[in-house]
């Protein structure tokens, strides 16, 4: 099965690169390429990495431009999995131009668009045609999409079919209510059976793993909880949601074993946040052959219960944020490899479902705000080359992107250039491009990373500050 990223027809057109030349180097005492680190220069020809030349480049980079970015770091660039853009049909919450224009100042060369906020969600071919249309002319960066795995297909291999030939990377779905009324969730038969017809294209399905569980373990609710207090919304939504989903999935999980009913097909577990009872039934299944893999999010790695003030519904989502030692736990997974790899869950809304007024946690629309953020790893210790993997190579295998997620000859000049040591204080000053600033939980943070430049397919997209003139990304469609 080849997939392939059309390239838009603007490559290399006027506007699309703040760097005036089609055939370059560029250098750093510290490329991330090759399984290393080190001096290295890098040659883009006509969108692609033509060679890598390590060690004493200077021999081989004769004649052409060379950007000599000094000791800044060369990376591949983000792969994001997990992004709401909204469009067409919620504009107002987020859109591919202002999202794609975030996901370029971070660094990000690569967003796979969720099938849901936007109106109507994407679970056809022709909901999947309003997308592609609705994006055209507006990508800053590459852009492709998942489609819904929803009751009114799931059963249906025809109409999946259909929705996976027009060329989605895979499918997602929910085993609870998703927030969005023409988005209902599906059970593990519906689960099952679509994961037959995706073993066939060899394509994934990516689960929001909550389920309400059968036995209610969670602490009755009364009228006097506090709606503003954190601590309610955490009540209300416990590890059981994910450990009941998970345990759900048992029987969809056997199925992708070798020999199993769907051999072939791939299940992706999307935002994991228990890093407990349900780490450990995923690292289970795992051991017995079963294929699946587990992203989880920097809000998850970043945050911790504890430290939400009561009532700052920025930092709802689902499932939640939970406490210091459950972060902890995550970052162990992460650094162990039981999480695979990571993603943004840009899940924006517009401010006022956010209700920051008034704070109620019940109510308040769940997802955080966060394209621009994403390098929390400084104190534990973790190497360029496990970002690399977290954020480029995992996620490009996930897409079935073949061309995209490495620093290697033949593959898209996908390129993020960036300072690790940076550190700044996300305040008022700071850019921030996706639609809605204020409810990013990222604002009033000491962060550390700078992005400098983004190169999609050796257009110079973003720099110092910059985006291209012209959008000229390109959505990218299984074939
Ligand atoms: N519909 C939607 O984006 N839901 C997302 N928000 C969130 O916090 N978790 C999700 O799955
Ligand atoms: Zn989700
Ligand atoms: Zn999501």
């Amino acid at each position: 099965l080849l997939y392939t990223a059309p390239f838009s027809k603007s490559l290399g057109g006027e506007g699309c690169s703040l760097l005036p030349h089609g055939h370059f180097w560029i250098a750093s005492q510290r490329v991330v390429a090759l399984g290393r680190v080190g001096p290295a220069a890098v040659e883009v020809k006509e969108g692609l990495i033509n060679a890598i030349a390590v060690g004493d480049y200077r021999s081989f980079v004769l004649r052409r431009p060379l950007v000599d970015y000094g000791d800044a770091v060369i990376m591949p660039g983000l792969i994001d999995v997990h992004a709401h853009l909204d469009e067409p049909g919620r504009e107002e919450w987020e859109g591919f131009s202002t999202g794609t224009r975030a996901a370029a100042a971070g660094g990000i060369t690569t967003l796979v668009d969720m099938p849901l906020n936007s109106f109507p969600s994407t679970v056809s071919e022709e909901t999947l045609k309003l997308k592609v249309d609705a994006a055209r002319d507006k990508l800053y960066v590459d852009v492709g999409f998942w489609g819904g795995l929803v009751p009114e297909n799931a059963l249906n291999p025809s109409k999946l079919e259909s929705l996976l030939n027009a060329g989605v990377l895979g499918l997602k779905s929910f085993m609870c209510p998703s927030g969005i009324n023409d988005f209902p969730m599906t059970n593990s038969t519906h689960i099952e059976e679509g994961l037959v017809t995706l073993a066939k294209y060899k394509r994934p399905l990516l689960i929001h793993a909550e389920r309400i569980p059968d036995v209610s373990s969670d602490e009755e609710l009364d009228g006097e909880l506090d709606p503003r207090s954190y601590a309610t919304y955490l009540k209300s939504r416990t590890p059981a949601w994910e450990e009941s989903a998970v345990r759900d999935l048992n029987r969809a999980m056997k199925d992708t074993e070798v020999g199993g009913r769907s051999e072939g097909a791939h299940l992706h577990i999307v935002h994991l946040s228990d890093s407990k009872t349900t780490l450990d039934l995923l690292k289970d299944a795992k051991h017995s052959g079963a294929k699946v893999t587990i992203e989880t999010c920097p809000h998850y790695l970043a945050f911790s219960a504890e430290e939400v003030p009561d009532g700052d519904t920025r930092f709802k989502c689902s499932p939640p944020i939970r406490d210091a030692a459950n972060k902890e736990n995550l970052w162990e997974a992460l650094l162990d490899g039981h999480i695979d790899m990571l993603s943004s869950d840009h899940s924006p809304s517009t401010p006022d479902l956010k209700l920051m007024e008034e704070g109620n946690f019940m109510k308040a629309w769940g997802g955080i705000s966060s394209l621009q953020t994403w390098s929390h790893g400084k104190k534990y210790g973790i190497t360029l080359n496990q970002l690399a993997s977290w954020w480029s190579e995992k996620p490009a295998e996930l897409a079935g992107q073949k061309n995209k997620g490495s620093i290697l000859p033949g593959y898209h000049a996908d390129i993020v250039v960036w300072k690790p040591e940076a550190q700044f204080h996300l305040d008022d000053t700071h850019a921030v491009y996706h639609k809605h600033r204020n409810i990013s939980a990222y604002l009033g943070k000491e962060l550390s990373g700078k992005v400098l430049s983004t190169f999609v397919r050796g257009n110079l997209v973003f720099a110092e500050g910059k985006h291209a003139g012209a959008a000229c990304g390109a959505t990218i469609l299984a074939k």
